[in-house]
């Protein structure tokens, strides 16, 4: 014989509320969609029914009681006979509202919000006695439940169709004050928070204060009055057509929702109709968050799905190389989890996501090409987390990114992208030069750089990741990037040079691995030092100064300018001469690489032997 479960009703609903819902606040957003729920119902039923709608007689009203420590939420919506009563409060898990959306299967009715036959209870979390009085079709009925433990349902009296849900505060104990509840700005501030966006009007006779009218400069006085607010804004900024829309109201959407206190730089306002349907408001803020470059830093959008504010942080819709972007995303085709706080990555998000992703990307080369002086304040703002990007995911995001960068020009003497580099080549057969240094005045001065012909522009790297992210994108376009201070292995030495390029290097036998005697040196140019293998002098500066960083030297090469004096001085060194010169040139040229010399009092000495 099959035998039900038996459960203990109350046991089950206490694990499921606390186990559901990680914030009590949120049982007022709960029993505020539920209101919004039969409010559309009712709607949906006078607009078939050819009634004539006003829509005025659909609200939602809040009713703080401090007397009996209650709170009352009041909607005019489609009410519940004793059978639904019966039904969808006395059975957990029932949702009356699902039920509704699978009956009727039409998409005017497709944002009611309920679903799961859960919300309801969680307003157990923070009172131990509800009674909810609802009228439909003429009747009232009471249904009355004391801690959740059991309920009762009466006949009663009721003036208008709809429902009033009245909880009894629970008492206060040393941790938990109920009493906010019935506090009037707790209640703004929820409404605010969680269903700013609910279609309904959500009124509040609030208390407030003003100059009573035998008030004087010498004796003031004040008295209270009250009066019926609204406390949402019923149709969010996201919802409305872009073309009605001024800036100031995105900007102050943007400074009323603490995405940031100056005016955002941009922004991109998404209306999408594909596999997936969603609205959305992305900003790209003027300023970096002072903890943006941190590990406190939480990236995301704020998520809501029919009007109810589900995460105020959702990080999945953003990659990391646009973690700065703010803003709001709504969607009513997202899956919901049960307690609406937490969700699953669905197929539907994902979708979402890429979008946005998508859309940021195109929005910000939009910039580049049109608006470059807004693109520079960007770069300058956020291009450190688009190229750490790059470099974290080991050049995987290269040809996703990699259009977005900047790098110094020495030709133009600005900021240019990758693209207008190639855009500007002789020939793609070429490489994409760069040299790199601690500061763009030191690049500049380098005596690599004043080498280079100058009809081949130079990347001017000087920002700490730079070289290293150049390593990781190794090529743009199948060009490669060539650093100006790395060898030619292909160049010849003269046969004459070769028995003095032997001695200087038995001089420096562990400083350097060549040493070269050029002629294409610019005439400013009395030696300098080039790098042989991957690593080069910038790097080796860099990993010095990091604590765990593997201790790796550049492989130098000394390059000396044979139409100096300095090669004439060498041809013409004795033994002991050769070895002061030779260590002379191979410090200046370090000094000038900013490299630290071992020896600085050699040195000099050296410098004096030869005056
Ligand atoms: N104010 C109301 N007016 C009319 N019916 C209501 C009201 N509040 C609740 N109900 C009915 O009670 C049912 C159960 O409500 P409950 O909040 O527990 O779940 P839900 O809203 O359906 O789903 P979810 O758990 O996803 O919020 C609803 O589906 C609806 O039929």
């Amino acid at each position: 014989m099959k035998k039900e479960f038996k459960a203990e009703a109350k046991k089950v609903m206490d694990l499921m509320i606390n186990s559901i819902y990680t914030n009590k606040d949120i049982f007022l957003r709960e029993l505020i969609s539920n209101a919004s729920d039969a409010i559309d119902k009712l709607y949906y039923k006078d607009l078939k029914s050819d009634k004539n709608v006003d829509k005025s007689d659909y609200y939602i009203e809040i009713i703080p009681n401090k007397d009996q420590r209650s709170l009352t939420i009041k909607d005019t919506g489609i009410g519940m006979d004793e059978t639904e009563l019966e039904e969808n409060l006395g059975t957990i898990a029932k949702s009356g509202t699902e039920i509704f959306k699978k009956n009727v299967k039409d998409e005017n009715i497709d944002n009611l919000i309920g679903q799961f036959g859960v919300g309801f209870y969680s307003a157990f979390m923070v009172s131990d006695k509800i009674v909810v009085n609802s009228k439909k079709d003429d009747k009232a009925h009471k249904w009355i439940s004391e801690n959740a433990e059991n309920y009762e349902i009466e006949d009663s009296e009721k003036e208008d169709q709809g429902t009033e849900i009245t909880l009894f505060l629970k008492e206060n104990t040393k941790d938990e004050n109920y009493d906010i509840y019935i506090d009037q700005y707790k209640i703004k501030e929820l409404v605010r928070r969680y269903s700013n966006y609910i279609r309904y009007p959500i009124k509040m006779e609030v208390t407030k204060s003003r100059k009573a009218e035998d008030s004087t400069d010498e004796n003031p006085k004040y008295e209270e009055y009250t009066e019926v607010e609204v406390l949402n804004s019923e149709i969010p900024i996201w919802k409305k057509n872009k073309k009605d829309l001024k800036d100031e109201e995105y900007i102050n959407f943007y400074k009323d929702q603490g995405y940031g206190f100056d005016d955002p730089l941009s922004w991109i306002h998404l209306d999408i109709e594909g596999a997936v349907r969603f609205k959305a408001i992305i900003y790209i803020p003027r300023k970096a968050p002072f903890d943006f470059y941190s590990k406190d830093f939480q990236k995301g959008l704020e998520l809501y799905s029919n009007g109810v504010k589900i995460k105020e942080r959702h990080e999945d819709l953003l990659d990391d190389e646009f973690a700065f972007a703010k803003g709001v995303v709504e969607s009513d085709d997202i899956s919901l989890n049960i307690s609406r706080e937490t969700l699953q990555q669905t197929r539907e998000l994902r979708f979402i996501s890429k979008q946005i992703n998508k859309r940021i990307k195109s929005h910000l080369l939009d910039l580049m090409n049109n608006d470059r002086e807004k693109y520079e304040t960007f770069f300058k703002e956020f291009g450190n987390n688009i190229k750490v990007a790059i470099y974290e995911s080991y050049g995987a995001k290269k040809d996703k990114l990699e259009d977005l960068l900047l790098f110094y020009s020495r030709n133009e003497d600005k900021l240019i992208s990758l693209s207008e580099y190639k855009e500007n080549m002789k020939s793609t057969d070429e490489s994409i030069l760069y040299a790199v240094g601690e500061s763009l005045e030191k690049i500049k001065e380098s005596p690599a750089l004043k080498s280079v012909d100058k009809d081949c522009d130079v990347l001017l790297l000087y920002e700490k990741l730079d070289e290293f992210l150049i390593k990781m994108l190794g090529k743009y376009k199948d060009i490669e990037f060539k650093s100006i201070s790395q060898v030619e292995d292909n160049e010849e030495e003269s046969e004459d040079d070769k028995d003095l390029i032997g001695k200087m290097k038995e001089i420096l036998p562990d400083e350097v691995v060549d040493v070269k005697i050029s002629e294409n040196l610019s005439d400013e140019v009395i030696s300098m030092i080039k790098q042989k293998g991957e690593v080069s002098i910038e790097m080796e500066k860099t990993l010095k100064l990091q604590e765990n960083a593997p201790h790796i030297k550049a492989q130098k090469v000394l390059e000396i300018n044979k139409n100096s004096k300095a090669y004439d001085l060498l041809k013409k060194a004795d033994e002991n001469e050769l070895k002061i010169l030779t260590n002379i040139l191979f410090d200046q040229a370090k000094l000038l690489e900013g490299l630290e010399i071992e020896d600085p009092m050699t040195y000099t000495k050296n410098i004096w032997k030869l005056i």
